[in-house]
């Protein structure tokens, strides 16, 4: 059996302003670095050991990983980054606040762009200050590979990719593996990995800073997974990203 941790960041300015993020690079919140340190030391009491960490190129989700090593005393173990497990993008959405969006085109158009399977966020133009060939860390990128938005399937295709290039032949290598990345990109993996249908993950809502422990089979598929620590908690959290008038807090 094969144990794999996912970890969404913990709150990060924009989670608490309540704007759609996707690629923005914005910092954890106090509150966001508790949670992650939280997390760490729940890892650390249930006596988790990992081999190797994968994480995207957004401080945010780095910083998290960060916390939770450093609770852990495993700040020395290799940390992998790629855009593959970066936010999926939201296009020119980026940086409009979720409840005024809600108020301008309706909480049925804005649940779509959150939520559906296929359903594409207004794109940005290659103009546009948030265009991401104009950040430094994709630099390198191939022009072709940079979205100017993104639904929830354009995003498994690219974070799917990394999982079968990179992260499943660690796991199936014997490797304890934890990655910490954002809502959308896990939302993507766990659709693959739970082989879920595009009906199904439209419920699927993660909540930030709580680790989601998976047991997977010899071949990745999974036997288990939960979350850990208090219920009640998790619960709570969950409905506030699922809804997005309690998204403030
Ligand atoms: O990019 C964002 O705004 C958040 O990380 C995820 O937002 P969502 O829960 O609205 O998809």
């Amino acid at each position: 059996m094969h144990k794999l941790v996912l970890i969404r960041h913990g709150e990060s300015e924009w989670n608490k302003a309540n704007l759609f993020t996707g690629w923005t690079d914005v910092d954890l919140t106090d509150k966001g670095i508790q949670e992650a340190q939280h997390a760490g030391s729940l890892l650390q009491e249930e006596q988790f050991v990992f081999d190797i960490a994968y994480t995207s190129y957004l401080k945010r989700a780095i910083k998290t990983l960060d916390y939770v090593l450093e609770e852990m005393d495993l700040l020395w173990i290799p940390v992998y980054k790629t855009w593959q497990l970066n936010e999926r993008h939201y296009g020119s959405l980026q940086g409009l606040s979720k409840k005024t969006t809600a108020e301008l085109y309706g909480e049925e158009q804005v649940k779509l762009w959150r939520r559906s399977y296929d359903v594409l966020p207004p794109a940005l133009t290659k103009d546009d200050e948030r265009y991401p060939k104009h950040d430094l860390k994709y630099r390198n990128m191939d022009e072709k590979l940079i979205p100017l938005s993104e639904s929830l399937k354009e995003t498994i295709v690219r974070v799917k990719d990394y999982w079968d290039r990179e992260i499943a032949p660690q796991i199936m290598s014997g490797k304890n593996v934890i990655i910490a990345a954002h809502g959308n990109s896990l939302r993507s993996l766990i659709m693959f990995l739970d082989n879920l249908s595009p009906k199904e993950i439209i419920d699927l809502n993660l909540p930030t800073g709580i680790p989601l422990v998976y047991n997977l089979d010899d071949q990745l598929y999974p036997i288990e997974k939960y979350y850990l620590g208090s219920e009640k908690h998790i619960e709570r959290k969950i409905k506030q990203v699922a809804e997005p008038d309690n998204i403030m807090e």
